[in-house]
């Protein structure tokens, strides 16, 4: 059915339904996830295609990885000389937030004037927004119907302006440094985008702001990889996509489905789908490395989703989970304090474990790290 649908309608499908809030950053026209498949969004996409996420560009951000890596293994060397545990999750997200900020604004947010806790909060407010937007999503008609979309608006507004100020500063930074000789992140891509009079579509400020939001052995490591990829099978990031047919079509000559209906993709329950896995619900690296590699291609392994608004970044996301994992892995040993229990949590945008204090680890001993080489 997912096959069917998106190779035969994707066009139509790619939009998301979520609904406008004007004023506000993240859920505004200026959204670049949340905006109708349309010019904005060609022309974003386009940018990330053809600069930020192109492989030249990628390969040339792999020092800022490369850094942030460094400091990641400080930390936990320093740990486990102490014999403390860590929790993995927290610790991860830190090291992907890093990275991504270095690689979009030039700069990791600094801890000492609390940037650091106040992206934090408003990344943690922004998860549990987007559940009460998954309910709107697929509500969305009865609720504007009853005028109940005002209870969502105080809280969208609260997270967007905390944002907006943060991101505001970032802008006047770069601003500032416009002159300078760079290398470009990809604010600086982005605001040469909007100075740019023949673009063409002109960006603004606050689409600018909007987007913001959010190696090396590697592939002489196929095994690595393919623990990457059974770990994104099992346990994607983003379990249900969201998407809304902008026009009415039949699918198989059959389902008549009716112009602005919402689709909610159970990707969690394709990739555990038992007539296309063996063995769906263990964890077996080993099917990534046969030689049935189609398998990630066609549309039953979907944690990057698919189509047209399918993750920009797919090849990045590879890289941030391989490098986390391979220099965990190859540098320190583990032993486990408490029973894992992988029981999952949808809490909003994305799929978390339920007791991330169960996979508290301890270092086991801090004769045994290495310093990475990946
Ligand atoms: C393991 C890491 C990642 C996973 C599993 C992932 C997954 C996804 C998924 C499933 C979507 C589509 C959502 C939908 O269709 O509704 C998406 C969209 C998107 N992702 Fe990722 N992603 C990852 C990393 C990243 C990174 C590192 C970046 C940025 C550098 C990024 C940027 C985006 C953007 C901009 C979109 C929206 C695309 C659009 O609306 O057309 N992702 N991602």
């Amino acid at each position: 059915m997912a096959h069917e649908i998106f190779t035969t309608h994707d066009l139509n499908i790619s939009s998301r339904n979520t609904p406008a809030i004007d004023e506000s950053l993240l859920f505004g026209p200026s959204g670049f996830t949340v905006a109708p498949y349309g010019d904005y969004v060609k022309f974003i996409k386009k940018l990330l295609a053809t600069k930020l996420l192109r492989p030249r560009a990628i390969e040339k951000s792999r020092g800022v990885r490369a850094e942030e890596l460094k400091q990641f293994y400080l930390k936990l060397h320093d740990k486990a000389l102490k014999k403390e545990s860590i929790e993995i999750g927290k610790e991860t997200m830190k090291f992907t937030n890093n990275m991504i900020c270095r690689m979009s604004i030039g700069r990791s947010f600094s801890e000492e004037n609390g940037e650091v806790e106040t992206l934090r909060e408003l990344i943690i407010k922004s998860f549990a927004l987007s559940k009460q937007i998954l309910f709107v999503n697929v509500l969305r008609r009865p609720l504007e119907m009853l005028g109940l979309m005002s209870l969502f608006k105080k809280d969208i507004m609260d997270v967007s302006r905390g944002f907006d100020e943060l991101l505001e500063r970032v802008l006047a930074e770069h601003e500032e440094k416009r002159e300078e000789d760079q290398d470009m992140d990809m604010m600086d891509l982005l605001l040469e985008a909007c100075r740019d009079e023949n673009a063409e579509y002109k960006i603004t400020r606050n689409q600018i702001k909007s987007l913001l939001i959010q190696e090396t052995d590697l592939p002489n490591l196929p095994y690595l990889q393919a623990v990457v990829k059974e770990g994104l099978r099992l346990h994607p990031p983003a379990p249900l996509l969201v998407r809304m047919f902008d026009t009415k079509c039949v699918i198989k000559d059959f389902f008549k489905v009716p112009e602005k209906t919402t689709l909610v993709v159970n990707v969690y329950g394709v990739m555990r789908d038992p007539d296309s896995w063996e063995d769906p619900n263990e964890f077996k690296p080993e099917r990534f490395l046969t030689s049935k590699q189609e398998e990630e291609k066609v549309l039953k392994y979907l944690p990057f989703a698919a189509g047209r608004r399918g993750c920009p970044a797919t090849n990045v996301g590879y890289i941030f989970v391989g490098i986390s994992i391979g220099m965990m892995v190859q540098c320190f040993d583990w032993s486990i304090k408490d029973k894992v229990s992988m029981k999952e949590v949808y809490a909003g945008m994305s799929l978390s474990m339920a007791h991330p204090q169960s996979a508290l680890q301890f270092l086991d001993s801090a004769f045994n790290v290495q310093s990475p080489s990946l």
